[in-house]
């Protein structure tokens, strides 16, 4: 899968990306990094078809129907129950299949009747990537996944979504962790000023950038622009 040469401006005139060029991984889980602000939820929704994708400059991605797409935040049944809504969610993405209590994990199990509305911010993005998880798709793209997770939740999290990339599917995220994708299972893809500043592997990051940390370098790699 690869972008080519993509620009795009905002509404306002504002150049987003400039002449853009990424290319991403099958047999890695594809990281998009970089400051707030800089565009890695708008290349998701290029990525996924929300916003229009243009064959010119998207090349080798799937379409709409062979996607799996959790973005941020998404709308919700304050009354449905977490089973009704994964079932919701999982119905109207076509899973053809029957989830079943004893299909969830533990850490489901324990809320899976409790109001899906009641649930913390966390708990609602783990019942998403869970429902996600489970859909038979051939690339998968998860915005943030581990944001608002407590650390050991958001290692399960992380362990799932490379469960996903075993079973040799295409992984999209982005993500402003670093503890989890410090191993060179990841391909880092830094996203600044319009364009990807660098790509590669965490090991290969740290080298560019001298540092011992991932957090290091990708400080290091924002000052640089
Ligand atoms: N619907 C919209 N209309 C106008 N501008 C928008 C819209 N959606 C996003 N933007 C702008 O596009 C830019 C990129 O936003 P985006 O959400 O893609 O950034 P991001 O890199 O994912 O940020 P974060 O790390 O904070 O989630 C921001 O400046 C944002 O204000």
């Amino acid at each position: 899968m690869k972008i080519k040469d993509f620009t795009y401006r905002l509404s306002s005139g504002r150049s987003l990306f400039q002449s853009l060029n990424a290319d991403f991984l099958d047999d890695k889980v594809n990281v998009l990094l970089g400051p707030n602000g800089v565009g890695k939820t708008t290349l998701l929704d290029f990525i996924s078809t929300v916003n229009k994708r243009e064959p010119t400059y998207f090349h080798g991605f799937p379409n709409f129907a062979r996607i799996a797409y959790q973005p941020q935040s998404v709308p919700f049944i304050y009354e449905a129950t977490v089973f009704q809504t994964m079932k919701m969610v999982m119905g109207v993405s076509g899973f053809k299949g029957r989830l079943r209590h004893t299909d969830l994990p533990a850490e489901l199990k324990t809320i899976a009747d409790i109001k899906y509305g009641e649930l913390s911010g966390g708990q609602r993005r783990l019942v998403m990537i869970d429902a996600i998880s489970r859909l038979d798709r051939e690339l998968y793209l998860f915005d943030e996944p581990e944001s608002g997770l407590d650390p050991k939740t958001a290692k399960q999290v992380m362990q799932k979504i490379q469960g996903i990339n075993q079973r040799g599917k295409k992984v999209i995220m982005t993500s402003h962790q670093f503890q989890n994708i410090n191993n060179d299972d990841y391909h880092l893809l830094f996203l600044k000023a319009g364009q990807i500043q660098f790509s590669g592997s965490p090991s290969e990051f740290l080298k560019k950038e001298s540092a011992t940390s991932l957090v290091d370098a990708y400080i290091k790699q924002d000052q640089l622009l």
